[in-house]
């Protein structure tokens, strides 16, 4: 049977991040890719110049249209844009007992916002207590704990800030980190599980739409029934191939690759590269 994904997100029509990121992701990982639309931007890889925000009426019912009919095996969430918005997914998403991808996408590479600021506290209050994972940035995860992150110990403490919000468990994505010299993220889940996942880093401008393509491949890979542990790892490997095979395309930060993956690199050469630290 095919496993099904759903991606409840804003859209980027330059095709590097948003909805069309995580539709892309879930198609070369092998998962029948289904939407609700939150938003609707004019952005290329240079920033956002347009936002456009959908009903909240409609967007409930773009996620009921799926859950009548299709049994969805996990969900993940980008762009909500408002306190609305918000409420409307937690409410749709409450009671489904599938992996939910929280990705609280905020502030856009070009310095676009994409979250109203009152829209932070329903995020907190409604969407991360029902996370089965929650991927921040490092600014993010500022924004989400009122801390300010310059290490490991930093992170470790943001981490725990954000599980005794309620999720079941947080990947601090470090892509923004200045203090080491890889791409190192932390995950950490309220059963004890603590690990770091880390590739070398890659020096390039085109890391357009990287935070939406990895938390697409993290729910691609949970809607196969992987643990979360080792659907952080699997889509570790997965933003890195889309990275270090960027496109190159558009004056700014141009998209990654999204069928670098299974295309260009194998699971088991790109293993080699993940570290895992306990
Ligand atoms: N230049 C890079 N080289 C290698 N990995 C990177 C690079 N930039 C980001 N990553 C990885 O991509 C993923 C997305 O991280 P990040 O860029 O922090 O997210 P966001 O797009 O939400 O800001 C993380 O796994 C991070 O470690
Ligand atoms: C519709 C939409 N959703 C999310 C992002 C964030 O992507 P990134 O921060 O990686 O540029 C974006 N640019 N557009």
């Amino acid at each position: 049977m095919v496993q099904i994904a759903m991606t409840i997100a804003g859209s980027d029509n330059s095709g590097g991040a948003g909805i069309q990121a995580d539709i892309k992701t879930f198609q070369e990982l092998g998962v029948f890719g289904t939407s609700a639309l939150t938003a609707v931007t004019a952005q290329n890889t240079q920033g956002v110049h347009a936002i456009q925000s959908i009903d909240p009426e409609i967007i409930a019912a773009q996620i009921e249209a799926i859950f009548t009919d299709f049994p969805v095996h996990a969900v993940k969430t980008g762009m909500l844009f408002s306190s609305e918005i918000i409420q409307v997914v937690a409410e749709q998403l409450k009671n489904k007992e599938i992996p939910l991808v929280i990705d609280p996408v905020m502030i856009a590479k070009g310095g676009a916002s994409l979250l109203r600021e009152e829209a932070i506290e329903a995020l907190k209050k409604e969407l991360l207590p029902i996370a089965t994972v929650v991927t921040p940035n490092i600014p993010e995860a500022e924004v989400l704990t009122g801390l300010q992150i310059q290490n490991n110990a930093d992170i470790e403490k943001a981490a725990k800030h954000i599980l005794a919000l309620g999720a079941k468990s947080v990947v601090i994505k470090g892509g923004h980190r200045v203090d080491v010299p890889d791409a190192e993220d932390l995950f950490m889940s309220a059963a004890g599980e603590k690990f770091y996942v880390r590739t070398p880093w890659i020096d390039t401008k085109d890391t357009h739409g990287t935070g939406c393509t990895y938390a697409a491949a993290l729910t691609a890979f949970l809607a196969e029934g992987k643990k979360q542990a080792d659907a952080v790892i699997s889509a570790k490997n997965f933003i890195h191939a889309a990275i270090e095979n960027g496109l190159d395309i558009g004056s700014g930060h141009g998209p990654t690759n999204h069928w670098a993956y299974k295309q260009r690199m194998t699971v088991e050469k790109h293993k080699k590269g993940v570290v895992i630290d306990g």
